[in-house]
């Protein structure tokens, strides 16, 4: 069932015919794409298509002087008892070279048409991907946004040569046919016409239905999508372990069919109607086709016409048509690729918030974090994950989050790390909006692990390098990070040392223990050696209690002058910090150091007797 909602039309506005010919708005920017890929090729490409365009009509020509001057021939033999061979031969050669012509053209095109598929291919990914870094969190955060990147990324890599190559199949038969046509017009205006018209309805109805399949595919976007994320919990090392083990697997891939199901319903039935209507109303070209025959025949019986000729027409009504239904398919199927294209322009021109902050340096330095009354909702949430919240961190003092699972404390961190903007209030660094701030600069200063720090399948020192790009590949640095994150004693013993691979994607992978991970976590954000703002968001929850305990001595050494933020659910690390906010439904309900909050006996010193006795 397809939804008017769901299925977001082509260019609404206008008649019919106005929207058929609106989408072939992209043509001309496809082309342009192809044009800055590569000049010499789209020449070539446009050399090509010329010669193979117009050579047939010459072949066909060259067909008809074979005919007649064999006839002749042959009567001057019989008269004569003399044969002219190079009368007759010389056509036939010319014939051949004309048909050595066409066969290089035509390898001259597929050898251009596959370097610039590869060329284009890798532009448009590029493109794809380049545009992505400059989108916002909220951005890949929404679902439909999700679904163009998808689909961008899934066809429209392969699109635009698709659609430059069938315009210039276009041209090519377009320009076979003007040639033939001006064969035709000598034994009939008419004969044009019919062909014309009868190849008409097929052209048509592909149109039609290529606006159908279209149409269909944005619409099961987010079905296709659920079936590629089954294909990777069913198939990828990260999940398969519990999918196995908790028995997943019939359910998952039960969902797996049930999608296919659904979509292969709807497929069958639209490609039996295209393909039936395409037979019925491709029979009207048939019959215009051998209409034309018939009067050629006639014609030819009736002696208006010479052998010569009739074979010439025969071979111009035959290419004729077999070069209009290619165009005409070529026009359905640009028509398919220029909605596709749509979609990959609709995704390039996201907007993108500008990151208008200049600032390098903050009206007060020195003033450190302020938080004044903010409250954050993310986007479609209905409820606010932050309300009011008023803070204010110096250098050289530390800060520390507890509250419960879904409080907000994260997404503190992701408003003063500017992944969002609050939705109200404003956030200082040295006396300056955070959104005043130049985000490069910004972000050099901040150090960051998040629970969910990523794992790259590369080596482990590009693992820690990654937390400073100026140092991806120092090994210095690497080695100093990896000191500090507790995580060189076990690099050291891997077979490769710090250009161990990691991960299971590629041969020879090592995979790592939770608690190791997150010692590289913890070295990459050491990395940053720059940054004299620390945040770290869960660090240890996976250490063994002798790692964590010789992490927190570390971080505590080596952030005297900085701004650290802590959040952890161990009492025992956050009762060092200098100042601990205990957050409950986004609003902070404590506040204060760890004496002050037991003091006051409320949820904090609660938490932290309840965490104390289970360790007794
Ligand atoms: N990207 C998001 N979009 C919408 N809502 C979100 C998003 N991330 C978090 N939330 C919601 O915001 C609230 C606060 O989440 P947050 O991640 O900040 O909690 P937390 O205190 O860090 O929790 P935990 O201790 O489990 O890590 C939760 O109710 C959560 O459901």
């Amino acid at each position: 069932m397809v939804s008017s909602s769901t299925s977001p039309a082509p260019p609404a506005e206008g008649s019919r015919l106005a929207r058929f010919f609106g989408v072939f708005r992209y043509s001309r920017r496809a082309l342009g794409l192809v044009w800055q890929t590569s000049r010499p090729l789209t020449l070539g490409l446009a050399l090509c298509t010329l010669v193979a365009g117009v050579l047939p009509a010459v072949a066909a020509w060259l067909g008809q002087l074979i005919v007649d001057a064999v006839v002749a021939a042959m009567e001057m033999h019989r008269e004569t008892g003399q044969v002219e061979w190079w009368s007759v031969l010389r056509y036939v050669l010319a014939e051949a070279g004309v048909i050595t012509l066409i066969a290089l053209a035509q390898r001259g095109l597929s050898a251009q048409q596959s370097l610039l598929r590869a060329l284009l291919g890798q532009k448009v990914n590029v493109m794809i991907l380049e545009k992505a870094g400059e989108l916002s969190l909220t951005q890949f955060e929404d679902s439909e946004f999700y679904d163009k990147l998808t689909r961008a990324r899934r066809e429209a890599s392969t699109r635009p040569l698709g659609l430059v190559n069938k315009t210039f199949a276009l041209a090519q038969n377009a320009i076979s046919l003007a040639s033939f046509g001006v064969l035709l017009v000598g034994f009939s205006p008419w004969a044009l016409l019919v062909l014309t018209i009868g190849a008409l309805p097929v052209f048509l109805s592909e149109a039609k239905f290529s606006g159908d399949a279209f149409r269909l595919f944005r619409w099961r976007s987010p079905q296709t999508r659920m079936q590629m994320y089954l294909e990777t919990v069913l198939a990828r090392e990260d999940s398969i372990k519990e999918v196995k083990l908790f028995g997943l697997e019939p359910l998952l891939l039960g969902r797996y069919r049930d999608i296919f199901t659904t979509l292969y319903r709807e497929d069958r039935r639209l490609t039996l109607r295209r393909e039936s209507w395409g037979f019925l109303l491709g029979l009207l070209g048939t019959l215009a086709f051998y209409g034309a025959y018939a009067w050629v025949v006639i014609e030819t019986v009736t002696g208006r016409l010479t052998l010569g000729q009739m074979t010439m027409y025969l071979m111009v009504f035959k290419q004729g048509q077999a070069a209009l239904s290619a165009s005409l398919t070529a026009i359905g199927g640009m028509y398919e690729d220029n909605l596709y294209l749509s979609n990959l322009y609709e995704y390039l021109e996201q907007p993108v918030a500008a990151e208008a902050g200049t600032l390098t340096q903050g009206a007060s330095p020195g003033d450190g974090i302020r938080f004044e009354n903010v409250s954050f909702t993310y986007p479609g949430a209905q409820t606010p994950a932050l309300k009011h919240i008023s803070l204010h961190l110096l250098p050289g003092h530390s800060l520390a989050l507890v509250g419960a699972n879904g409080s907000g404390k994260t997404t503190l961190i992701k408003l003063l790390t500017r992944l969002y903007v609050p939705s109200e209030g404003r956030i200082l660094l040295d006396g300056s909006d955070l959104g005043d701030w130049d985000i490069r600069c910004l972000r050099r200063r901040i150090g960051v692990i998040f629970q969910d720090f990523v794992r790259y399948q590369m080596k482990v020192g590009e693992n820690l390098g990654a937390g400073d790009v100026e140092a991806f590949t120092d090994e210095t640095r690497w080695k100093d990070a990896a000191q500090r994150g507790l995580a060189d004693d076990f690099i050291n013993a891997m077979p490769d040392g710090y250009h161990t691979q990691l991960g299971r994607w590629f041969k020879g992978g090592q995979e790592l223990s939770g608690g190791q991970w997150q010692k590289i976590a913890l070295s990459r954000a050491w990395m940053r050696d720059s940054a004299d703002i620390l945040v770290l968001d869960e660090p240890t929850a996976a250490m063994d209690a002798a790692a964590e305990a010789a992490v927190y001595a570390d971080f505590r050494e080596h952030s005297r002058d900085k701004m650290t933020v802590l959040i952890s659910h161990r009492f025992s690390t956050v009762r060092a910090a200098d100042h601990i906010l205990v957050v409950d439904g986004g609003e902070i309900i404590e506040q204060g150091d760890h004496d002050h909050l037991m003091a006051a006996n409320g949820r904090y010193a609660r938490l932290f007797r309840l965490q104390a006795r289970g360790y007794q």
